[in-house]
């Protein structure tokens, strides 16, 4: 027998073997062998699919998330309600998946689209899959329109973009979600809706953000996700992707997004918390070798899109808290380098009344500074130069080195700057104001002015420089040439009673 026909006999054999083989038919129904907090084990099944939801007897649902021949880890998403070994457990053949769609807005729910606000169930019969891959390159274009933040320092020298990923990354209580709420406040009337990703909070504290969020009047261009400290690690752990696939839908139809995850330091213990119950070996700090990809598959999800697949955006704030400001900790590292950029908020200038407390020299924007207005582009680099030598010199003046006049006076306008930088919670600027402001002050107009008198002082020339009209012009992207820059600096100094 040539080769040839040993291998056609062969196949033939198999063949007819398997059509004599019985099917196996799929069991859809499995047992609990082992309950934890937060994960069970099923053994019976034939098939599941990764991220399926399971039912239980007794109504509690997790999902398959560790799949093996012998028995499947499921991770459960609400209270196991009495679950026991033996009970029996059942597939539903759907992935995890959230409402989505306008019903949404104004709207407070858990990841599994559940509200939480006592308005009644969501009035929409869209939904979408939690976890989806992200837009393929050629659906993307490059980020070039701004996100304005309303924060001075932020707009000035951090810019965001649409479509941009920049991290707000701080110690505890040092104004990381005063930052992101005022970037949504700062999103009334420009059409961009916001989704407020709450991780492992108290809830009281969420509360508080929604009440901040209704008495600033942008609750109803906004959707609220959270899954409380209280609430199973399961859910925790899909908060984010059930958020972002809410706010994908509006991106894909057309809109611009802005998402805030705060915070995914506690996402990541949450999926450690599972990682470790399901066995999984613990890599550094215990966690998962896989937790990397656990933030760069949700974050490789904000973009901006092409017009021709719909041209929205999505703009993504992630949250990350850093303890005794470690910034090479595992998982701030690992976000720093998925991120495009981070906004670094310092104890030590939050604690000297520095607010926001944006440590300039720490923070960074790899992609926003292209989507930057020109006119704020025109003034945003000579102050980021300034404000390095001041900062510089002022380190150098403290050990009592005896300065020059010209350094002297360097020192005096740095410190005008810094104060013209800080801003109160809640009171967003429109960017032409801040041009104007910054404008000013690096160009010497508030010299003269102590600084006690500065907040005045550059309310006073806000008002002064909306009053010529050029404003509304900058706003709409014109240049800050010879004529308009002579206008805004005349206006400001008249407004102080100096000399034209
Ligand atoms: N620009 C600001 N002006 C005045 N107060 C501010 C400013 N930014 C933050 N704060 C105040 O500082 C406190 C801490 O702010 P916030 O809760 O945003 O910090 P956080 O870093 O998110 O805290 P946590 O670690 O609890 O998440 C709050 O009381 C807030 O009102």
């Amino acid at each position: 027998m040539t080769l040839q026909g040993i291998a056609d006999a062969l196949f033939d054999e198999i063949e007819s073997r398997s059509a004599r083989a019985p099917r196996l038919s799929s069991l859809e129904r499995g047992t609990v062998t082992r309950v934890l907090r937060g994960v069970a084990y099923v053994e019976g099944f034939t098939e599941v699919s990764s991220n399926e939801i399971i039912a239980f007897e007794g109504g509690a649902t997790g999902l398959a998330l560790d799949l093996t021949l012998k028995q499947v880890g499921i991770v459960l998403l609400d209270d196991p309600r009495g679950l026991r070994p033996g009970d029996h457990a059942m597939r539903t053949k759907r992935v995890a998946s959230v409402p989505t769609g306008n019903a949404l807005l104004g709207r407070v729910i858990n990841p599994l689209g559940r509200p939480l606000d006592e308005r009644g169930p969501v009035a929409t019969d869209r939904t979408g899959p939690v976890e989806r891959p992200a837009p393929a390159i050629m659906e993307r274009a490059p980020v070039a329109r701004p996100l304005q933040t309303g924060i001075k320092v932020v707009d000035a020298l951090v810019p965001i973009g649409r479509g941009q990923r920049e991290l707000i990354i701080g110690d505890r209580q040092t104004g990381k979600t005063a930052v992101a709420l005022d970037t949504i406040r700062n999103q009334a009337g420009t059409g961009v809706v916001s989704v407020y990703c709450a991780i492992g909070q108290r809830g009281d504290a969420v509360a508080r953000v929604v009440a901040r969020l209704s008495e600033s009047g942008v609750m109803h261009n906004c959707v609220v996700v959270t899954a409380a400290a209280e609430e199973p690690p399961g859910l925790q752990y899909i908060a984010p992707y059930a958020a972002t696939a809410i706010a994908e839908s509006f991106m894909r139809a057309g809109r611009d997004v802005l998402i805030v995850y705060d915070d995914l330091t506690r996402h990541a213990r949450a999926y450690r918390e599972l990682s470790l119950l399901m066995r999984r070996p613990p890599g550094r700090e215990a966690y998962p070798g896989d937790i990397f990809y656990l933030h760069a598959r949700l974050l490789e999800r904000a973009t901006q899109l092409r017009d021709s697949a719909g041209g929205g955006s999505l703009t993504a704030l992630p949250i990350i808290e850093t303890q005794a400001q470690n910034l090479s900790a595992y998982i701030p590292t690992n976000l720093i380098s998925i991120t495009d950029g981070q906004i670094y908020l310092s104890p030590t200038l939050f604690r000297r009344g520095q607010l926001p407390a944006v440590d300039v020299g720490r923070s960074v924007s790899r992609v926003g500074g292209k989507a930057q207005l020109p006119a704020f582009r025109a003034v945003a680099g000579p102050l980021k130069l300034a404000y390095a030598q001041f900062e510089e010199l002022e380190a150098f003046a403290r050990f009592g080195a005896r300065l020059d006049d010209d350094s002297r006076r360097q020192l005096e306008r740095g410190r005008r700057v810094r104060e013209a930088l800080k801003q109160n919670e809640a009171a967003p600027l429109p960017v032409a104001h801040q041009i104007a402001l910054l404008l000013a002050v690096t160009e010497g107009v508030f010299d003269s002015v102590s600084i006690d008198g500065m907040e005045a002082a550059a309310a006073h020339v806000t008002n002064a420089v909306n009053a010529t009209g050029e404003a509304g012009e900058i706003a709409a992207g014109a240049p800050l040439e010879g004529a308009r820059r002579a206008a805004i600096l005349s206006a400001a100094r008249a407004a102080l009673g100096q000399e034209v």
